[in-house]
């Protein structure tokens, strides 16, 4: 068997992984603790050339990345000017000069230091512009014809991250660009202070929505996505909650829940301020139950649905308004329920029992006959028994279009 480790693989095993820092707080951060995880980085600085301290700064950077034992090397563009739409045509002309460095280079991955709050400031300005999919934010993983962007600190906060580097003794420049409200994220970043946690914990909501959304229209692990969704992603705590606000757990419970109006808000404040498990408009709101989130998390999972449906024809089943049944077997007979509790757990392969009660089972009188998505079957004609999503899965999965 092959041993474990090592945790910090030797340079001449695997191609380096490359850094783009600009010098500021966030990719500085994500410098340090990419030097703690692995040897054999690259670091990449593009200057700009627009700014007459530009050059210092870069050097002045390199200076911190290589007394964190990372090779450096600065990228220089010559051809810029400043004039309209000057940011959109440095970070074409940055990407560029990344791109062909990784490749020179042998570099694979290119790792970025975008933040939670940059995902929620991108999720705003979207949501702004009218854009649909866009919701779900900026992806953790990109890959390209030249290297795969990787995003690794989409999860942690800007403060936490200037946290860290206070704390290495680290020091940082601020972009002065950063400040400038010609620029829309700049102009986004104020309404996003000046609206406080709630405008925060709102976009928060919608990104992860409008995320299930699209996968439902993907795959059956959409199921999971559509019926349960984890409060315990790190997300809420960055933000400093324990719980979502309650407009953001209002959007959760509609999409979870799937209710034809979103709960009363009285309702859900009700329901947050009381810290416990409870049931609201078809959500079940429960705490997590795994160890490590112990104490923080929690779920908000659908409730099973009271309905059963009779099997009276060879097709078209619809159950819990998401989904459709499909066999080429006589089922006329049998009936469409919740899986429902019960299930071993090694039957349930790690889907969690709250999860399993909000999933289609197929029922002979009292037995459970057919779980097409944990792959239980107990009669063999069931075998190819499936459920897909119902055509109306849009306005099923809960006003994932709707939510304002
Ligand atoms: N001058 C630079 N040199 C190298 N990398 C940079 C530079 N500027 C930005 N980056 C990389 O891009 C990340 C995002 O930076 P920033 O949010 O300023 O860029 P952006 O213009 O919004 O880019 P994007 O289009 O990728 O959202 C940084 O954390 C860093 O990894």
């Amino acid at each position: 068997m092959a041993r474990l480790g090592p945790w910090l693989p030797d340079v001449s095993d695997v191609p380096p992984a490359a850094l783009a820092v600009s010098g500021g707080g966030d990719s500085l951060a994500l410098a340090w603790l990419a030097s703690r995880w692995r040897r054999g980085l690259q670091a990449f600085i593009v200057d700009h050339g627009l700014r007459p301290d530009s050059a210092q700064e870069a050097v002045e950077a390199a200076e911190r990345l290589e007394a964190m034992g990372i090779s450096t090397r600065i990228l220089t563009l010559h051809t810029l000017r400043a004039g309209p739409g000057v940011a959109d045509r440095a970070r074409d002309a940055r990407y560029a000069a990344l791109f062909a460095a990784c490749r020179e280079s042998g570099c694979v991955d290119l790792l970025l230091g975008h933040q939670a709050d940059d995902q929620i400031e991108t999720i705003a300005m979207r949501r702004a512009r009218g854009e649909g999919f866009g919701l779900s934010g900026m992806a953790w993983i990109t890959e390209t014809p030249d290297v795969r962007l990787v995003r690794p600190l989409l999860g942690v906060s800007r403060a936490a991250l200037r946290e860290t580097l206070r704390h290495a003794g680290v020091a940082w420049v601020d972009d002065p660009s950063n400040d400038d409200l010609r620029a829309e994220r700049v102009r986004v970043r104020r309404t996003l202070l000046e609206g406080g946690e709630t405008l925060k914990a709102e976009l928060f909501a919608l990104g992860r929505i409008s995320g299930i959304a699209r996968a439902a229209h993907e795959d059956a692990c959409a199921t999971e996505l559509a019926s349960m969704v984890s409060l315990s992603a790190g997300g809420w705590a960055t933000l400093g909650h324990d719980l979502p606000g309650d407009a953001a757990l209002a959007a959760l419970i509609r999409c979870v829940g799937a209710g034809a109006y979103p709960p009363s808000a009285d309702a859900v404040a009700a329901l947050r301020r009381r810290g416990r498990a409870g049931t609201l408009a078809g959500a079940r709101l429960l705490r997590a139950r795994t160890a490590a989130a112990a104490g923080q998390s929690w779920v908000l999972a659908r409730e099973p649905a009271a309905m059963d449906g009779r099997i009276e024809a060879r097709d078209g089943v619809v159950w819990d308004r998401r989904f459709v049944l499909h066999c080429d077997a006589d089922m006329v007979g049998l009936r469409v329920g919740a899986a429902s509790m019960g299930i071993d757990r090694r039957a349930r392969g790690g889907v969690a029992a709250a999860l399993c009660e909000t999933l289609p089972a197929l029922w002979r009188g009292e037995q459970r006959v057919c779980v097409p998505y944990l792959g239980i079957c107990e009669e063999e004609a069931l075998v190819g028994a499936e459920f897909s999503f119902a055509p109306n899965v849009a306005a099923a999965s809960g006003g994932v279009w709707g939510v304002s």
